[in-house]
């Protein structure tokens, strides 16, 4: 029997607020890749000065009661309780250090973010903490040339397997089911007083709606 240990995830985001794209390809993730479990982890300081809507306390409780019902799923707020810039190298430090030197990690990004990672802060460190896991998305290409794409190259996986042989150190792309919802469309649609309904959990929307979000 084998000894390899199940990748845990971590899937950084604003989640202002968290919608059904978000939790539906955490899901298919967790499936695809066998996590043991995936992190939703909301910024608290974007690091390139996003202004979020909302403060990260309400988005970090919006993601905690979208992902209450799949222990698969789970909330990290380590963010929120580091002071300072929200650097994703800081996490992945951190999470390092709690799971072990042997516990393959997986850092998801959008590939929309994979083709400015050269911005990120201390980005060549990451693949010494981390694998990284793209979402495609459609109309989305992998960058054919540059930094970014000979590093992409050099660190390719060929298959979801690679990523339990190493506890670090390989880019997988992932192609799931593409859902057109954005949190920008969600807060447009609560300015204008139309329902956002069905394109994020009830529960979530009902949280909206208490703490007066987004109108
Ligand atoms: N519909 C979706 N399907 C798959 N991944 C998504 C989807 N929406 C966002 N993501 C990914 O989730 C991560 C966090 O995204 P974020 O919290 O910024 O959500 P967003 O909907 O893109 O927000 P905004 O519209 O405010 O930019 C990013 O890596 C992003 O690429
Ligand atoms: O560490 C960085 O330098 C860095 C630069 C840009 C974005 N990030 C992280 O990328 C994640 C997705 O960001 P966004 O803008 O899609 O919500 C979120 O967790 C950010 O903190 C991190």
């Amino acid at each position: 029997m084998s000894d390899a240990l199940a990748p845990v995830g971590v899937f950084g985001g604003t989640f202002d607020p968290v919608h059904y794209g978000h939790l539906r390809s955490a899901l298919e993730l967790v499936e695809h890749l066998g996590l043991e479990h995936l992190r939703l982890m909301p910024c608290a300081q974007h690091p390139h000065a996003k202004t979020p809507m909302s403060p990260a306390a309400h988005r970090a409780a919006m993601v905690e009661l979208a992902v209450r019902d799949e222990p698969r799923l789970r909330c990290d707020t380590r963010e929120l309780q580091r002071s300072g810039t929200s650097y994703t190298v800081l996490s992945l430090e951190e999470l390092r250090a709690e799971l072990g030197e042997r516990r393959p990690l997986c850092l998801v990004m959008g590939g929309d973010a994979i083709a400015h990672i050269h911005s990120w802060h201390r980005w060549e460190a990451f693949l010494e903490l981390a694998h990284i896991v793209v979402l495609a998305r459609p109309g989305w290409h992998i960058p054919g040339a540059g930094e970014v794409a000979d590093w992409l190259r050099d660190h390719r996986l060929a298959d979801a397997g690679g990523l339990t042989r190493a506890p670090a150190g390989g880019i997988l792309v992932e192609a799931l089911r593409p859902l057109a919802i954005s949190s920008t469309e969600i807060r447009a649609m609560l300015a204008r007083g139309e329902s956002p309904r069905y394109l994020l959990p009830e529960q979530v929307l009902d949280y909206i709606q208490e703490h007066k979000l987004y109108s």
